[in-house]
């Protein structure tokens, strides 16, 4: 099976082609693409399909073409992946598969618009959060309070006094099981002025990565929350590299480059 591979600032997945929905892609196989060392390696795996022979997405085929059907590293699925949609939209228009005028792209998470930028960056209509109440991360021994956003996937992210730089994070961080019942993307960032916050991320099903899109949308949202704003332009540092998110009144914007480096034969079996 053909692969390739991409990141949006270094959040790093194997692309899969699988137009016609072939491919018996088990939770296992994924966790040994994924592994940094027995496999190719990523963050997660983003599987190729037409949408209409998708059931699980199937009603959005009038509009969208292609769905990502998004996986974390250890083989889980998830309902959307930002950085992810991003590098999807990257391999379907360097390889004419969509209209570089607009189009959109099928998640379990619902539709996602993309827009190209004149530098060449991807926008993504990342939707509107939803924001519930205030939930606590266990990191390093210390708690930390954050905002529960439900950006299609649940995020809790949290300011915190300490320097993100500092955080231990090779470990599952604390959450209230009870309110995250089936895991929680964990956000811990320092705000910088008024429109800039430095972010770190521990992922459900796949540990800390750097950069999580959906996760810089949350923590926009959790850094407009501190300060009384809904709305604004934020530039979410990430380790690899800068996001921008902007906050509408009905929706989130998520900006930023998006890469193919490389491209190979798959011989990888369950
Ligand atoms: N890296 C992604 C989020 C991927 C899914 C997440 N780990 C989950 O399980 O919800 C992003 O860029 O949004």
């Amino acid at each position: 099976m053909r692969f390739l591979k991409g990141h949006g600032t270094e959040n790093d997945f194997v692309i899969l082609p699988d137009f016609d929905g072939e491919a018996d892609l088990s939770a296992a196989l994924v966790a040994k693409i994924c592994d940094r060392r027995a496999g190719i390696g990523a963050d997660g795996v983003l599987r190729v399909v037409r949408t209409k022979l998708s059931p699980e997405v199937a009603q959005h085929a009038g509009v969208s073409e292609w769905f990502m059907d998004y996986r974390n590293a250890d083989g889980s699925m998830a309902e959307m992946c930002g950085n992810g949609t991003r590098v999807f939209a990257r391999y379907l228009l360097d390889n004419g598969l969509a209209d570089p005028s607009g189009f959109a792209v099928a998640t379990r998470g619902g539709l996602r618009s993309i827009h190209v930028e004149a530098n060449g960056d991807i926008t993504v209509d990342m939707g509107k959060p939803v924001v519930h109440g205030e939930s606590v991360a266990t990191v390093n021994g210390h708690e930390y309070t954050g905002l529960h956003v439900d950006m299609g996937n649940p995020h809790l992210a949290c300011a915190i006094g300490d320097p993100v730089v500092q955080l231990d994070l090779h470990y599952q961080p604390g959450f209230d099981t009870t309110i995250f019942p089936a895991g929680v993307n964990i956000e811990l960032f320092n705000p910088v002025g008024t429109a800039r916050a430095v972010m770190r991320v521990y992922e459900r099903g796949s540990g800390e990565t750097r950069a999580c899109g959906t996760g810089a949308v949350a923590t926009a949202v959790a850094a407009a929350h501190l300060s009384g704003d809904t709305t604004g332009t934020w530039a979410i540092e990430v380790q690899g590299g800068t996001l921008t998110v902007i906050l509408d009144k009905d929706t989130s914007y998520l900006s930023g480059p998006a890469v193919i480096v490389a491209s190979g034969e798959l011989m990888l079996a369950e």
